[in-house]
């Protein structure tokens, strides 16, 4: 078994975390620092289950790529989620995992992943933001809350294609379940956190192990996708199907009576939660860590608005079709996604057999974590890891460059299955965004370097913490030049200052 802190009985290596935890701050600085004490390959113990946490490129690449690894892990906590079952996309593997993950990814593209209906439907959600954003900000500068500002533009985009339908930005009910979702990536981590090790805890200490809060969580988030699934089945009409949940309801139809079919409501329930909670936190993080870092950067985001300038103009909003010209966007983002990294294990893997990574072995049903942050922060790759410099994904060209050293999604068959939609998601929202407004940091509420000061949440998904942006019009973008005030600086930058 690889190296690591000396095991305990019962808790294992859960109090050493726990102390390096209070002294690091995050889960992911704790794995950095095990890493540079016993290697790349660290071997621990939480409660029952063994976790191993593999950094670096070579032993990322190792792991995520070999079929040895492309299990989930198994347990109280992914079962709390499925009704004491393993349902959904992302805890299943196997058979079930195959047919679901195959299905979700027809019907995504059938209504609309990677298509036009998909950009048009982004587009549209990113411009009622600027107009939100525009409302907000009084059509002069002022501050705004950024923090979760993308939430529920990101997820009609993905709401569209699974339930046919989208939320106003100011729904109050959707920013309570949006609230619960942050929640549920907050109080675990990605190995199934203390729940998961210890199930007993929820009988002895059933607040503090997050066993009631999640509980909670998961009923509310439950109620809403039960409700929505009864709204479908009373208005879909046969051989029509609107939407992902239609067509799931069909095949459920079809196979009705079969024993070994893997589509049941419950199943139906669990694939939506995974879909939604997958989908909504990832996007939005990455562009509010996106969003801090142009905050700081000021150079970075002047050029990536005279980019903006020289390739669409003031005339007209930008599309996806003029990606491939906007090339200093695209590698702020990769920069973002880098730096950010709101994925920094991924999603846990398991063993499904006895393996051997880097030379350890690897005993069947071992957790295995692989630290997608640690590529993207390897000092040796980059240089200078810590500096925000999108440059660096720009050749002497100026064109992208691609790099075994950036997985924001992942590698291998469990990678990311939104990955188009996200990607589609951060451009449009981005560059909607700088287009529209100049965003300067508010002096009443200073935030300083994002990561060097670590304006973040841990938990499963790291999360921007709240912050502030002033957003100066700029002038004469397409959407609505009319509510430009005509005080603006057309940049913006002065006024901002
Ligand atoms: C910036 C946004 C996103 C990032 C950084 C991201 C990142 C990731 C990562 C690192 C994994 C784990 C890969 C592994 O297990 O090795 C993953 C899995 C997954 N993601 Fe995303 N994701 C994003 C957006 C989305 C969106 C929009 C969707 C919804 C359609 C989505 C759906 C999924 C699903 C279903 C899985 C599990 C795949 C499987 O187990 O087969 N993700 N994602």
């Amino acid at each position: 078994y690889p190296p690591g802190p000396a095991w305990l009985p019962v808790v294992g290596t859960y109090p050493q975390l726990r102390r390096l935890l209070a002294e690091h701050g995050y889960m992911h600085e704790v794995f950095r620092a095990l890493a540079r004490r016993y290697g790349p390959v660290v071997g621990l113990r939480l409660g029952r289950d063994r976790v191993v946490v593999v950094s670096g490129a070579a032993a990322v690449r190792a792991v995520l790529t070999h079929a040895d690894f492309d299990g989930r892990p198994d347990g109280f906590f992914f079962r709390l989620r499925c009704f004491g079952q393993r349902l959904g996309i992302v805890f299943t593997e196997g058979a079930h995992w195959q047919e679901q993950r195959r299905f979700s990814l027809r019907l995504l593209k059938h209504f609309g992943l990677g298509r036009r209906e998909m950009e048009a439907r982004v587009a549209e959600e990113a411009a009622e933001l600027v107009e939100a954003l525009r409302a907000r900000a009084g059509g002069r500068a002022r501050a705004v809350p950024m923090g979760r500002a993308f939430d529920v533009s990101v997820l009609n985009s993905l709401w569209a294609m699974l339930a046919g339908k989208r939320f106003p930005l100011d729904d109050a009910r959707l920013a309570g379940l949006l609230h619960t979702l942050s929640d549920c990536f907050r109080r675990t981590d990605g190995s199934g956190g203390l729940l998961n090790q210890m199930p007993f805890l929820r009988f002895v200490a059933p607040d503090r192990c997050g066993y009631t809060g999640t509980l909670r969580n998961l009923t509310t988030l439950w109620a809403f996708l039960r409700e929505t699934i009864a709204e479908h089945e009373q208005t879909m009409v046969p051989g029509q199907p609107r939407d992902l949940i239609d067509a799931f309801l069909e095949e459920m139809q079809s196979k009705k009576g079969k024993e070994d079919s893997t589509y049941t409501e419950k199943q139906l329930v669990s694939l939506l939660l995974d879909l939604f909670m997958a989908g909504a936190e990832t996007t939005s993080n990455t562009l509010g860590f996106c969003v801090m870092l142009l905050l700081r950067h000021q150079d970075v985001q002047r050029r990536a608005q005279e980019e903006l300038d020289r390739v669409v103009g003031r005339d007209r909003e930008p599309g996806l079709q003029d990606r491939p010209q906007l090339r200093y966007l695209e590698a702020v983002l990769m920069e973002a996604q880098r730096l950010g990294n709101i994925a920094p294990v991924g999603v846990a893997h398991r063993a499904v057999r006895d393996s051997v990574v880097m030379g350890h072995l690897v005993p069947k049903d071992t957790i295995v974590l692989a630290n997608l942050m640690s590529v993207h922060m390897d000092r040796e790759h980059w240089g200078d890891p810590d500096s925000f410099r999108p440059d660096r994904f720009l050749d002497a060209e100026g064109n992208v460059k691609s790099t075994d050293y950036f997985l924001p999604f992942g590698i291998g068959k469990r990678r990311c299955l939104g990955e188009t939609l996200a990607r589609s998601n951060l451009f449009l929202f981005l560059a909607y965004v700088l287009h529209h407004f100049t965003l300067s940091p508010s002096p009443e509420h200073p935030i300083g370097d994002p990561i060097a000061d670590r304006h973040f949440l841990d938990g499963f998904t790291l999360s921007p913490k709240p912050f502030y942006a002033v957003l100066t019009p700029r002038a004469h973008a397409a959407a609505s030049p009319s509510s430009v005030p005509a005080d603006a600086d057309p940049d913006g930058h002065s006024a901002a200052a």
